[in-house]
């Protein structure tokens, strides 16, 4: 069995790559030029990995014919919701167009190739006080142009599944972090602050955005064991809801992560770090997914902050 995984030196891609090489899978990943090699580098010797810039069709065409995977999981995208309103065509041309070339390239040469696209919680966007916990059928109402983008995705792999048979699962994922989880990201940011702070790079000031916001959290190494059940067990062309059933504010989330340090600190707003929309809640239903597949979330969201900050605290 061999598994395509796009975006592999990514925070999702290398514990996937873990996963996959745990369940005895080969497993072949996508970089591109300017990819950082950290999170994959403990694993060069079990992989195999091609050079492929997504958005150029010849060269995503060149690696399908190349590679003839069984599974893809494909996970790279600009993932980062403040870039896409510094940079909304970038964002959509490359979450979208790298897509249609993977698609039109296995329709192309013809593969029974499954596929995982990761879809996210950010399509539901506004979402009304009854409407939570979200299921798959609640309307999309997206808020930025990274939302827009995995909208797109998201009815792409629809259509693809209806127009041409294409066996596309396409997994909705609420927030998940866990070790290796970029720094920009909420979770992250604030957990290396907390490590450059006990290390004494920075002074003891916590740097926040809207702490008001409400989000599910699932770890990561939880996720990943879902995209792997969603392709062994998932119905074909269907979409369903990652997500841990649970969720906190940011502030929330910060007390804990400070909960865990000796040091004093003090949190201060940084207006730049706010956003001129942002979702206020996302907490989500996992029925649809547990029925089918018997996934559920098993790592505490505490294990995952610790583990987070333990990984801050470790890197030099
Ligand atoms: N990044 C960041 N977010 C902050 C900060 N302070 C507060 N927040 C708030 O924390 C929440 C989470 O922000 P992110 O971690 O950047 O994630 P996201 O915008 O919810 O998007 C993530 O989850 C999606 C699934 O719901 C993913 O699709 C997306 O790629 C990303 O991982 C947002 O409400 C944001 O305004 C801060 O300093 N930095």
């Amino acid at each position: 069995m061999k598994a395509l995984v796009t975006g592999i030196s990514g925070f999702v891609g290398s514990h996937m790559a873990e996963y996959l090489l745990r369940q005895g899978v080969e497993v072949v990943g996508t970089i591109r030029n300017r990819s950082r090699m950290e999170h994959i580098r403990h694993l060069l010797k079990d992989i195999r990995l091609v050079e492929c810039e997504l958005r150029d069709p010849f060269s995503v065409e060149t690696l399908i014919d190349d590679v003839r995977p069984d599974l893809i999981f494909h996970l790279a995208a600009q993932s980062f919701v403040p870039t896409s309103w510094n940079s909304p065509i970038d964002t959509i041309h490359n979450n979208v167009a790298g897509q249609v070339n993977i698609f039109e390239a296995i329709r192309r040469f013809g593969l029974d190739t499954k596929m995982q696209i990761a879809c996210s919680s950010e399509e539901y966007g506004h979402v009304e006080a009854n409407e939570v916990p979200i299921k798959e059928t609640n309307p999309l109402r997206p808020l930025s142009p990274y939302a827009i983008s995995k909208v797109a995705q998201d009815y792409l792999g629809y259509q693809y599944y209806k127009s041409y048979g294409l066996h596309v699962i396409r997994t909705r994922t609420f927030n998940h972090t866990g070790p290796r989880r970029g720094e920009n990201f909420v979770t992250s940011n604030f957990a290396k602050q907390i490590a450059d702070i006990e290390k004494g790079k920075k002074p003891p000031v916590l740097h926040v955005g809207n702490l008001e916001a409400k989000r599910d959290f699932t770890d990561v190494r939880d996720v990943v064991r879902a995209y792997w059940l969603a392709l062994e067990k998932g119905e074909p062309g269907e979409d369903y809801n990652i997500a841990s059933g649970t969720c906190c504010t940011i502030a929330e989330m910060l007390a804990l992560l400070l909960s865990f340090s000796k040091e004093k600190i003090e949190v201060k707003t940084d207006p730049s770090r706010l956003r001129p929309s942002d979702v206020e809640i996302l907490l989500g239903d996992y029925e649809k997914f547990h029925k089918r597949t018997g996934w559920r979330p098993e790592i505490p969201f505490e294990q995952t902050m610790r583990d987070l900050l333990d990984y801050w605290r470790a890197q030099p």
